[in-house]
């Protein structure tokens, strides 16, 4: 379990984290959403207390980081691939960092093996594709076999046979009982992985939620409306309180706040012709846009949040 209360960090006049609030839970996935330098790396370095916050705090199983014991065996981190030695072979790599942490040498081979690394062990990391770098890394945050785990863009560089083994491998680790915070800009994987998300802008919460809740709250489901006479469609069923925008790339309006039942009857009172009627869920990545796009505008116009 992480907590983080009214967590904030300022980089001179830069409000980079901002009162925020949360929990991160035991047994789920969690993604961690926001557009570049909305705070998500500085939140995640002041979980690992390798940055002071300015105000607030943040927990793992109660206490800070920097007060637990023996951290390596309780906390796996991937912060940025590459911060091995590369001269060092993958498994020499691992050996040091297991006998750094106190952790048993036998969890070497283990997460070599979870990681499909047993194969390239004794190479050395300095000719390692981004992807292997990626697997050694995530290795070294399994090796302590730690119950939570803080990963920043771990699917960076892993082919698309990696991206379907991680997100096996992140959704075993929660279903063991793990706590697993992701910070990813893949939406679409992230809709794959993530229980919940906790999505923050410009350094404050903007959405703690489950992906459905997340969904439904961003958009929901939509009624999609292919017709060669948008404009009077667009007008009639705005009449009615519905909302509407497109048409999108398909050529289809979208409808939202109206069964597609009652988009039919509007149409048909209307005399207009529609060619296609379907319901159509928002998309993460659309739901995200609506999000944040929004929280940006508040922003500009100097509303407060
Ligand atoms: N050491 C630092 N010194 C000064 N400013 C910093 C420092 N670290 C972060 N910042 C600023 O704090 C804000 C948040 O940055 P942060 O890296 O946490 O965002 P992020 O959400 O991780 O972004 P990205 O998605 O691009 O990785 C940015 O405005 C950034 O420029």
């Amino acid at each position: 379990m992480i907590d983080v209360h009214e967590l904030s960090r300022s980089f001179g006049d830069t409000v980079a984290v901002d009162r925020l609030t949360c929990t991160v839970r035991p047994g789920l996935v969690t993604g961690f959403l926001g557009p570049n330098g909305a705070g998500k790396s500085t939140t995640l370095r002041m979980i690992l207390g390798l940055e002071r916050p300015t105000a607030g705090q943040a927990l793992i199983a109660g206490v800070p980081y920097r007060e637990l014991d023996r951290p390596l065996r309780r906390v796996g981190a991937l912060l940025s691939a590459g911060d091995v030695h590369r001269g060092r072979r993958a498994v020499d790599h691992l050996r040091w960092l297991a006998r750094a942490g106190g952790i048993p040498q036998a969890r070497v081979g283990r997460v070599l093996e979870l990681t499909g690394l047993t194969p390239v062990a004794r190479r050395r990391a300095g000719g390692f594709s981004l992807g292997m770098g990626q697997r050694l890394g995530i290795a070294a945050a399994l090796l302590g076999d730690p119950e939570v785990l803080v990963l920043d863009e771990p699917v960076n560089g892993l082919d698309p046979e990696g991206v379907v083994w991680l997100r096996t491998l992140l959704r075993e680790l929660a279903a063991e009982g793990r706590t697993v915070l992701l910070a990813s800009h893949l939406m679409s994987e992230m809709a794959l992985t993530a229980d919940r998300l906790l999505v923050i802008g410009r350094g404050r919460l903007l959405a703690d939620a489950s992906v459905p809740e997340f969904l439904a709250a961003n958009g929901g489901t939509r009624v999609a409306v292919r017709t060669p006479d948008p404009e009077p469609l667009r007008r009639a069923v705005e009449r009615e309180g519905a909302g509407v925008e497109g048409p999108d790339g398909t050529g289809a309006l979208l409808v939202s706040g109206m069964p597609a039942a009652r988009v039919g009857e509007v149409a048909a009172a209307g005399g207009i012709t529609l060619h296609e009627v379907g319901e159509r869920a928002v998309s993460l990545e659309e739901a995200y846009f609506r999000l944040t796009g929004e929280a940006d505008a508040v922003a500009y116009r100097g509303g407060a949040r």
